[in-house]
């Protein structure tokens, strides 16, 4: 093993990494891995001997602990699950553009950080140029051939002289090769931002093939304010749109067709197309009311981390939406009627929103939209105003919630196993409505780690093990924390995936504890790829240490004011309001692994005929992640003299994911599998249909599908309040 120097690996397989014995190595690894589709990673001896980098190498070491030959008893990754493509469907939006879209119907458990409960599409955009196309987007690798074949039987590829990319990741650049093999690159420019340009290249263009067929492709840099010439008169005007989380972000309006293509912005992973939809029959039903849920979902897992820039890339669209069409009406009738509109709109520049106009930057006007072509989900029709409106007010909510109080997630992943651990941490901070600074390690410098720490009230620091160890970018960010003095003071975690030992998690809670910082939750360890369960702990624990950063700035403010208590100091509305009583009931959900449940009262019926009911859910709350849209619950309503062992054991507070029935007496429903709780005057199965913000809480309406009564004769136990401001 001495005489090892090191050893590459052209292929990223976990049991090459055990059979060469990674445990004495020192791994230096580009975190870029997950932008490298086969990623070589440089190995260094524990003497210290630097690795000499050839690819033909193969490091044939055994283990030092293993006989050669032996059983290696090290768990490989477990495999992603294939994607099950419906199709792909083509979409006529106008005369002049047709939507193209990858559709997945089902269920993605690979993305449980997204939520993925109704699918997703992935949405790319042909329009006409005169006799010739400009391509939109190409779709995730999940739909490269489907894609292709639909592309080609539609029409002649040689036709598409324009490419036009929003947005480029590994997976996107193998559906790029996928088209570009089938199309040859003569003839073909492609248009991209600057960053996409610099992953085309330093990918796709370091390959054999790739290269020699770029090489026949003109490729351009997007500028902003640029124009492309659509048709005759027509024009498109690419926007860079860069945010920290998609720095190489594009966008592109067509303003002869009012259409905004938006790539990742105002995206929604939901499928609008139902099974066996055939080519130009989808409509895209419904806007708002539908997919509310949805937009706000990808909103909050992907934007509402970085909600300052967030706003600053739609600042610089400044979208002026278009007046609403009937939900029935073709987009042709509403492009119509702007088009008498529009130059008014324009020589007033007032907005639909009030007068906001916010200035745009390189394009001059705002942009009237009639419709947004997104990325993922439903082309944007008729709610063009809701959205961009919700938009603008989750983000100022975001902002808001970070002026008074924010946590700093600061992590770094080579797989994503880690950021999806991030992601799930980050929406249960979001929940309890304290502002995130999340920062991905791998591209921040270590000034503005210590900056963001420390402006934040809290932070949390993941990491994955990697070759035994955190890697570097984690080692000195823990550094840079741990020098300064007044984050010793703030509530913190550690979390981070791991493969088979996870040392990295235990040395990042070793050296905080020994340091004497407060840990709001237990480190977080998963093996490779987060389970529901596992991303339902990351959520409650993210809303455990942002709980606790509220309850130290409320002391402080307690501490600056007269100290009344909240009955005292309550106004006669809160008063009034409180005389409002409910049933005192458990809800009990289950989604998957994960579990859930919580006391509510704020529970009505709400519809006879079919049978329905609402549920006011706090946002903070640990099972508001589990009553969206289409999952089942069932709400056990108490009985008068039953009622004080189970409020007993469900008030009590509760680690992240741990089991809120321990102790108790419960059975199981065929219909749902969600707990029936016992001593219940009675309990009603139920189905989330929809989901409407309200407030601090949401509101959840729900079918009842299946009911029963357990204790004949039993009052159901009635839950009265002094003011209402509390439950
Ligand atoms: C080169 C390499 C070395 C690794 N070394 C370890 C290790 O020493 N111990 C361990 O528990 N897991 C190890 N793993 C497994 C990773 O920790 C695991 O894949 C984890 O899910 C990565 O998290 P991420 O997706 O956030 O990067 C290693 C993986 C690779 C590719």
């Amino acid at each position: 093993m001495g005489a090892l120097k090191g050893c590459i690996f052209q292929h990223q397989s976990h049991k090459s990494i055990n059979s060469a014995g990674a445990t004495p190595f020192r791994v230096h690894l580009p975190l870029r891995w997950k932008t490298q589709k086969r990623p070589q990673l440089a190995f260094r001896c524990s003497r210290g001997s630097r690795c000499v980098g050839h690819p033909t190498v193969r490091c044939a070491a055994a283990p030092p602990d293993t006989k050669e030959g032996t059983q290696d008893t090290r768990e490989a990754p477990p495999k992603p699950a294939k994607v099950k493509i419906e199709g792909v469907q083509a979409v006529a939006l106008t005369n002049t553009v047709t939507a193209m879209r990858g559709i997945c119907n089902e269920r993605l458990k690979v993305d449980v950080e997204y939520n993925l409960k109704r699918g997703t599409t992935d949405n790319s955009y042909l329009i006409k140029d005169g006799d010739a196309l400009i391509l939109i987007d190409v779709p995730d690798e999940n739909f490269a051939d489907a894609y292709v074949g639909a592309l080609k039987d539609r029409v002649d590829l040689k036709s598409i002289r324009t490419l036009i990319i929003t947005h480029l990741t590994p997976k996107r650049t193998a559906s790029l090769k996928a088209f570009l093999s089938a199309r040859g690159g003569q003839g073909l420019s492609i248009h991209l931002s600057n960053p996409a340009l610099q992953l085309l290249r330093s990918t796709f263009g370091k390959e054999e093939e790739g290269a020699d067929i770029l090489s026949s492709v003109e490729v351009f840099a997007a500028k902003a304010g640029e124009s492309l010439e659509v048709g005759r008169n027509g024009l498109l005007q690419l926007v860079p749109s860069p945010t920290p989380r998609w720095p190489d972000l594009l966008m592109a309006y067509m303003p002869s067709e009012r259409l905004l293509f938006t790539s990742k912005m105002f995206s929604a992973h939901v499928s609008p197309v139902k099974a066996g939809e055939a080519d130009g029959e989808a409509t895209d039903r419904g806007g708002w009311e539908c997919y509310q849920a949805d937009w706000r979902n990808f909103f909050e897992c992907m934007l509402a981390p970085v909600a300052r820039q967030a706003a600053a890339a739609l600042d610089r669209l400044d979208i002026v939406a278009a007046p609403a069409p009937s939900q029935a009406a073709p987009l042709e009738a509403v492009l119509s009627a702007l088009r008498a509109t529009q130059q008014a709109l324009e020589a007033t520049q007032t907005s639909t929103f009030g007068a906001q106009s916010m200035g745009s930057a390189g394009l001059g006007v705002g942009l009237v939209a009639a419709g947004i072509c997104p990325m993922h989900g439903p082309v944007v029709k008729s709610s063009v105003a809701e959205l961009v409106r919700q938009y603008r007010e989750w983000i100022q909510a975001q902002v808001t919630a970070s002026d008074r109080a924010q946590i700093s997630v600061l992590y770094a992943s080579a797989y994503g196993n880690t950021a999806a651990l991030a992601q799930g941490i980050s929406r249960g901070i979001t929940k309890a409505g304290v502002g995130i600074n999340t920062l991905n390690l791998e591209t921040m410098s270590l000034d503005e780690v210590s900056k963001a720490v420390a402006e934040s009230a809290g932070f949390v620091i993941g990491s994955p093990t990697l070759g035994g160890h955190m890697p570097t970018q984690v080692q000195t960010a823990l550094g840079a924390i741990l020098r300064d003095p007044k984050a010793k003071e703030m509530p913190c975690g550690v979390f981070g995936s791991f493969g088979w030992s996870g040392e990295a998690v235990d040395e990042l809670e070793k050296r905080l504890k020994d340091a004497g910082f407060q840990q709001a939750f237990d480190p977080i360890r998963v093996k490779f790829k987060p389970t529901a369960k596992d991303m339902q702990i990351a959520e409650e624990s993210g809303t455990d240490v942002a709980q606790r950063v509220l309850k130290k700035l409320r002391l402080k403010e307690k501490q600056t004011s007269k100290g009344a208590s909240k009955a005292e100091k309550a106004t006669e509305t809160e008063q009034a309001v409180g005389r409002l009583v409910g049933a005192l009931c458990a809800i009990t959900a289950k989604d998957d692994d994960a579990e859930s449940a919580m006391l509510a009262s704020w529970i009505s019926q709400a519809s006879f005929d079919p049978p329905g009911l609402s549920v006011a859910v706090k946002k903070d709350r640990a099972a508001e992640a589990l009553l969206s849209p289409g999952v089942k619950f069932i709400v056990n309503i108490m009985a008068e003299g039953h009622e004080r062992p189970l409020m007993k054991q469900l008030l009590r507070s509760f680690k992240p994911g741990e089991d809120r029935f321990a102790g108790l007496d419960i059975e199981r429903s065929e219909l749902s599998g969600c707990a029936v709780l016992p001593d219940t005057a009675a309990y009603l199965e139920c189905s989330v249909l929809d989901q409407m913000e309200a407030g601090d809480h949401w509101v959840v309406y729900a079918e009842v599908t299946d009911g029963r009564v357990k204790l004949e004769g039993a009052f159901s136990s009635v839950h009265h309040r002094k003011v209402g401001t509390t439950y």
